[in-house]
Order: C-alpha cells, then sequence, then structure tokens
C-alpha cells in the first residue's frame, strides 16, 4: 500500500505545468486509484499533480534558503537578480509575511491577471496594464514582490471585485488547443479547468520532436558539416561562382594537419583554463527540475581580455596570424573532429545523466534524434560546465581571432598597407557583437540553450565549428575578394548597424531588468500583461513594437555586416541566411512554449502586438 505523503489541507509547493516553477498549493484530495494529488492553486485552478511534482513547504524553503543566504553574504546584486528570477523563491522570500496577508494580495494579484478582455474599462488595449500604480510599502529585502503584490493589489480594489469565480475559471483555459497542432497535455474535466497533468519536464520521454523529427534531424547532422566546409572552399576561391564548385575541392589529404588539430586542442585548453580561473563573481543559473540551481562563474570578459593579450603579444614576438587563413580548412576539419568526438562523449556520459539532470528537449528514445539533440542538460565534469564553456568562450573568442587573421591575410594578399574598410568595418561591428555577448555572459543562463536545450551534437557542433567558421564568412570572403566602399555607403552601414544594435541592446538589457524587477521605476512607463503565472509580459515599447524585437536588432545588424561585401557575391550574406532561418525557428519555438506558459495571455499579446519579427509580417 503506497504511503500518501500529503493530505487534505496540506499548504505544499506545486509545479506548474510544463515549467520548472513551483507555486504554494493547497492540497484537496489524493486519488487511491490514479495516485494523483488534486490541489488548488490560488487563482482558483485545480490541477491533479504527481507525487514527484509536489515538494513541502519546509523542505523547499530549506533548500532554497541556504542557497539564498550564501548568495546575500557574497553579492547583493546577485541575490536580487537570482531571487526575481525564481517564483519559487518569492514565495519564499513572503514567509516574512503572514500568509494571510500574502495570501491575499495574492488572490487579488490572480484575480487581477484574470481580468476578462471585455469587462475592463481601461482605455487600454484589452487585458494590457498601464504600470503606474506606486508601491504601497518598500522594504529592501523584499521590494520587488511587494511592489508586485501592492500594484496589484491596488488594481484589484479599482477592477475585479466583480468577479466570479466560474468566470475565471472559464477565461483562464489551460487546456491546450488541438488547432495549435501540439501535443494535448491537458485535459479538462466538467467546467473548472481541473486537469490531468503529465508533466512533460519530469517524464522520461521527449514526443514533441523538433526540427522535423529523426529524419529532420538525420539531414541535419549530416548536411551541417557539409555546408561549413562547401561554405569554406567557396570563400577562399578568387573565382568563387556557384557553378565552378565541383573543380574546387581540395584533395582529400590537404583537409588534415595535425599541427593545427594540436593548436585547436591548445586554444580549447587556454580557454577552459581561463574559464576556471577564480576570476569574476559566481551566480546562480535558473533553477533546474528539482529545485536547486547550479552555480557559474562569470568571467567571460576577463578571458578575452586575457585572450587578446596573449594573441597580442603572439604577433608582436613574430606570430603569424596569416597562417590561420592559409589552414583555415584544416582548422574546421579539426575542431569539426573535436565537435563529433566531444557529442560521442556526451552522448554515452548522458547514460548515467539522472532524470532531473535530462534535457526537454532531448530525451525522446531515438539515439539519432537525442544525439543531436542533447540528453544531458547542463553536463559538467566537476564545476566545469561543458555546455556554459562552449556557447560563449573558444567559438566566440576565437571568432575574433580568426578575423584579426583575415586582416592580416587581405593586406598580405592584396598588398595593403592599410586593411580595406570593408575589412575594418566588418571586425569592428562583429568585435562589438563579441564583447556584448560576453559582458552580459550571465543572461545565457536565462536563454532557451541553456534552459531547455540538452548539449548534443546541435550545440557542440553549433559552438565549436559552426560559430567561427561560418560567422567569419564576411572577414574570410574579404581577404581575397576586394570591396571598396565609398563614404555614402559607409555611412548608411554604420548606420544600420547602430540601428541594429541598439534595437538588439535595449530589447534584450529591458526585457532582462523587467524580468529582474518589473516594478524598476525606470520601466514604469511600459504597459504589461499580467499571466496568471505572477510574470508580466511587456506589451509596449520594442516589445510592443514586434513580439521579438531582439531577434530584429540582431538581423538588421547581421545586414549591416554583410552590406560591407557588396552585392558581387551571395556568400557574405550567408549568415544573415543562417541567422534569418534560425530566428524564424527559434521564435516559433519560443512561442510554442510561451504559449504553454502563459495560456490565454499570450494569446491576448499575440493579438496586442501581432507581428513576429517584422512589422507588417505576422
Ligand atoms: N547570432 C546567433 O546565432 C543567435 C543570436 N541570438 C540572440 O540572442 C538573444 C536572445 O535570444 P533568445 O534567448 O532566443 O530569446 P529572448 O531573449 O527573446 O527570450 C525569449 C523569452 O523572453 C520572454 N519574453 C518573451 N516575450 C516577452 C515579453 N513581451 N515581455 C517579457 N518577456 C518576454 C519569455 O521568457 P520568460 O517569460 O520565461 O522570461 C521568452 O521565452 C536575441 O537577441 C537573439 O537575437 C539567439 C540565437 C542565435
Ligand atoms: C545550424 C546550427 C549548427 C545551429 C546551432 C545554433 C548555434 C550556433 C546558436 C544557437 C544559439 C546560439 C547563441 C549564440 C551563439 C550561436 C548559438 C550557439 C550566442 C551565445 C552568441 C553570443 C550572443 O551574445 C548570445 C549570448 C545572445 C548568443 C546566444 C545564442
Amino acid at each position: 500500500m503506497p504511503v500518501v505523503r500529503f493530505q487534505a489541507g496540506d499548504t505544499v509547493m506545486g509545479r506548474w505545468p510544463g515549467s520548472n516553477l513551483y507555486y504554494e498549493v493547497k492540497v484537496l484530495r489524493h486519488s487511491a486509484k490514479t495516485q494523483l494529488y488534486t490541489v488548488i492553486y490560488k487563482d482558483g485552478t485545480e490541477l491533479e499533480l504527481k507525487e514527484a511534482d509536489i515538494k513541502s513547504v519546509t523542505g523547499f524553503k530549506q533548500a532554497f534558503g541556504r542557497s539564498r543566504s550564501r548568495s546575500r553574504s557574497r553579492s547583493p546584486a546577485r541575490t536580487r537578480r537570482s531571487r526575481s528570477r525564481s517564483p519559487a523563491r518569492t514565495s519564499r522570500r513572503s514567509s516574512s509575511h503572514t500568509t494571510e496577508t500574502r495570501r491575499d494580495k495574492l488572490k487579488d494579484v490572480l484575480e487581477v491577471r484574470l481580468t476578462p478582455v471585455a469587462r475592463r474599462a481601461s482605455g487600454a488595449s484589452p487585458g494590457i496594464t498601464e504600470r503606474k500604480t506606486a508601491p504601497l510599502v518598500n522594504n529592501s529585502n523584499n521590494e520587488h514582490e511587494k511592489k508586485e503584490e501592492n500594484d496589484a493589489a491596488n488594481k484589484a480594489v479599482e477592477k475585479v471585485k466583480e468577479e466570479t469565480e466560474n468566470q475565471v475559471s472559464v477565461r483562464y483555459n489551460l487546456r491546450r488547443r488541438k488547432d495549435q497542432g501540439e501535443e494535448q497535455l491537458f485535459e479538462q474535466k466538467n467546467t473548472k479547468p481541473l486537469v490531468s497533468l503529465e508533466t512533460p519536464q519530469r517524464t522520461s520521454k521527449t514526443s514533441d520532436l523538433e526540427f522535423g523529427g529523426r529524419i529532420g534531424v538525420l539531414c541535419l547532422l549530416l548536411l551541417l558539416p557539409v555546408v561549413v566546409l562547401a561554405l569554406l572552399i567557396l570563400c577562399s576561391q578568387k573565382d568563387s561562382s556557384l557553378l565552378g564548385f565541383p573543380h574546387m575541392l581540395p584533395p582529400l589529404h590537404s583537409l588534415w594537419d595535425w599541427q593545427v588539430f594540436g593548436i585547436v586542442l591548445l586554444w580549447l585548453l587556454f580557454q577552459a583554463v581561463l574559464s576556471l580561473l577564480p576570476v569574476g563573481k559566481v551566480v546562480n543559473g535558473m533553477p533546474l527540475k528539482n529545485g536547486k540551481t547550479l552555480k557559474y562563474r562569470i568571467n567571460g570578459f576577463y578571458a578575452l581580455l586575457v585572450s587578446a593579450i596573449a594573441v597580442g603579444a603572439g604577433v608582436y614576438n613574430g606570430l603569424d596570424l596569416s597562417y590561420i587563413h592559409a589552414h583555415f580548412l584544416q582548422f574546421y576539419t579539426s575542431a569539426l573532429l573535436i565537435s563529433i568526438l566531444l557529442s560521442v562523449y556526451l552522448f554515452v556520459r548522458s547514460r548515467w545523466a539522472s532524470e532531473d539532470d535530462r534535457a526537454p528537449a532531448g530525451s525522446s528514445g531515438y539515439v539519432i534524434y537525442d544525439f543531436f539533440m542533447g540528453r544531458e542538460l547542463n553536463p559538467r565534469i566537476k564545476n566545469f560546465d561543458i555546455k556554459f564553456f562552449c556557447e560563449m568562450r573558444p567559438g566566440l573568442i576565437g571568432w575574433l581571432v580568426f578575423n584579426c587573421a583575415m586582416l592580416h591575410a587581405e593586406m598580405n594578399l592584396q598588398h595593403l598597407d592599410m586593411p580595406s574598410s570593408a575589412m575594418l568595418l566588418v571586425n569592428t561591428f562583429q568585435l562589438l557583437w563579441v564583447v556584448d555577448g560576453l559582458w552580459h555572459e550571465e543572461k545565457l543562463l536565462s536563454m532557451m540553450d541553456m534552459v531547455h536545450d540538452g548539449f548534443g551534437f546541435m550545440l557542440a557542433f553549433g559552438d565549436l565549428a559552426w560559430v567561427p567558421f561560418t560567422f567569419t564568412c564576411q572577414s574570410y570572403y574579404l581577404a581575397s575578394h576586394p570591396s571598396d566602399l565609398c563614404v555614402f555607403w559607409i555611412v548608411p552601414i554604420i548606420l544600420m548597424n547602430m540601428v541594429g544594435y541598439y534595437i538588439f541592446r535595449k530589447a534584450n538589457s529591458q526585457k532582462f531588468a523587467f524580468r529582474r524587477n518589473p516594478y524598476d521605476p525606470a520601466l514604469s512607463h511600459l504597459k504589461t500583461i499580467p499571466t496568471a503565472t505572477g510574470k508580466s509580459l511587456i506589451a509596449s515599447g520594442l516589445w510592443g513594437f514586434v513580439r521579438h524585437p531582439n531577434y530584429l536588432g540582431d538581423l538588421v545588424m547581421a545586414l549591416a555586416w554583410s552590406l560591407t561585401c557588396g552585392f558581387n557575391h551571395v556568400i557574405p550574406y550567408f549568415y544573415l541566411m543562417y541567422l534569418l532561418v534560425l530566428l524564424v525557428h527559434r521564435a516559433v519555438r519560443d512561442e510554442r512554449q510561451c504559449r504553454m506558459k502563459y495560456g490565454l495571455a499570450w494569446e491576448q499579446y499575440c493579438k496586442a502586438v501581432p507581428y513576429r519579427i517584422f512589422p507588417g509580417v505576422y
């Protein structure tokens, strides 16, 4: 006879469907037949949860309390950030309030958040909240949370009293729609959203296959390495006409060089050592399935500085960077081999990964699919996080070194005293982009790649081979294809890159700041759409212009990079085309997850902001 751990009336922490977020819920009953607990969330939603998705409040507080007190003693800034990221910790923090007060306020929060579109008297767009209400209470420790609660409480007085429980449950429909082509996770019973929960992140099998499923993934697995090889061969030819491609194929033996392989290994080792140096702050990653967080040392920017000094010192002492240009194909094959070996290692070691360490996206049970997507979410050797390292370090910093090498090669090959203006522009723009990425390295921790995707061939190859060898397509092309830019061309290109960067940075920083503290006075002008999870969606400014303004900014920059190479060939536009495909696909993937997380609120957002990436394009 199985033991029933939680009793009717117990207040516990229940996982929100399809996420790693835990909220305080009350146990209503337990079914001996299904072994499921019926729990009620504070917005009146009833769900059936498995025992594995329920944690006792005290156990939860202890688990998070320890890491929180540790992090607070080290860095207040860090504490603020990580607190705001985890709703679980938000609940824990509030224990200083009386439970009743908090419960009342939260009730209001959730009621307000479920206010129907038609009933809102405000002149704003349906469901969109003007964020003018000032906080009633201010306490440095609980500032963010109290502001959120009080703001919502004020709005509650204003709007929500007339809401009936029935209306709320009807409007807040947890059932996923069949017409969205998604697997139906929730099964509605009665008029109340009582749902049978099959939490995708806990179940061991990924049923919703991405990238065209097994066939799609097999094609990508075989095609991607060849695409890069073809790109590099085309780039290096003086006459890089696509038709002449078959005659350009180099002899097989020329693709491999042990010395180059050794250099690539040394580079990886050097970057790994830099990443392990006890320099830079240590931050918590996003909460994992088991509620725990991993620690990450943020020192990418320092690694970049040290790498720049090391390469600079090498050049000063006679290191010839044009060696890289002359052996670029061999560098690629070495990186490719290392990424394949790494993927095999990752796949093998994932056999021993616990259920909690598995990536939601890479546990289908199909070998090829899981090999591509990656079965383990955060593979680590002791404290060394292989995915975090590969995403931000060897490839990105290597890309800059390659760009310098191409600049050097261009001067040699074209007998120039100065690099061409096109080469200078490309180098500067891309330097800015990489510096920006490393400066904001910490933000990667909350991105899809870290939170959702496993570390398999896709990211190993992407980080170690795709990034450094395809992102360099403009500089590699320019090294052997001079592009004379007149000032009337240079100025618009610089402006375009600046506009793109402004949109990219502003959108990313605004969202990050908003997630950290939604009541930051600097963001008070933003309109938002509240969601039932407690988080809101920004629905004005850049995020009210299109739904992925940061992607738009990135694409505008990519266009500026390509335009420096003129219109003689399509090769320099490869990065732009890749990014367009990747970001459109990524937007679709992200929106599917957002729809799952936010339900009706996401639909409201899509209505209020109909364009996905490009204004005018749905
Ligand atoms: N050059 C390259 O190869 C690549 C570059 N990038 C760049 O990386 C950057 C980050 O990309 P990525 O992580 O994919 O996407 P985002 O940074 O846009 O993150 C998406 C998440 O943001 C939150 N969100 C979405 N809409 C809103 C809103 N209106 N208000 C508040 N929060 C919202 C949701 O998460 P939640 O609500 O849970 O916070 C959503 O899941 C982009 O600038 C992109 O261009 C990305 C991939 C490849
Ligand atoms: C076709 C193929 C092999 C796909 C793999 C895609 C990867 C190359 C990209 C997926 C998301 C990425 C991001 C960055 C680099 C490219 C990959 C790995 C990124 C780390 C670059 C630096 C940025 O500032 C960033 C942190 C925003 C970005 C995050 C996503």
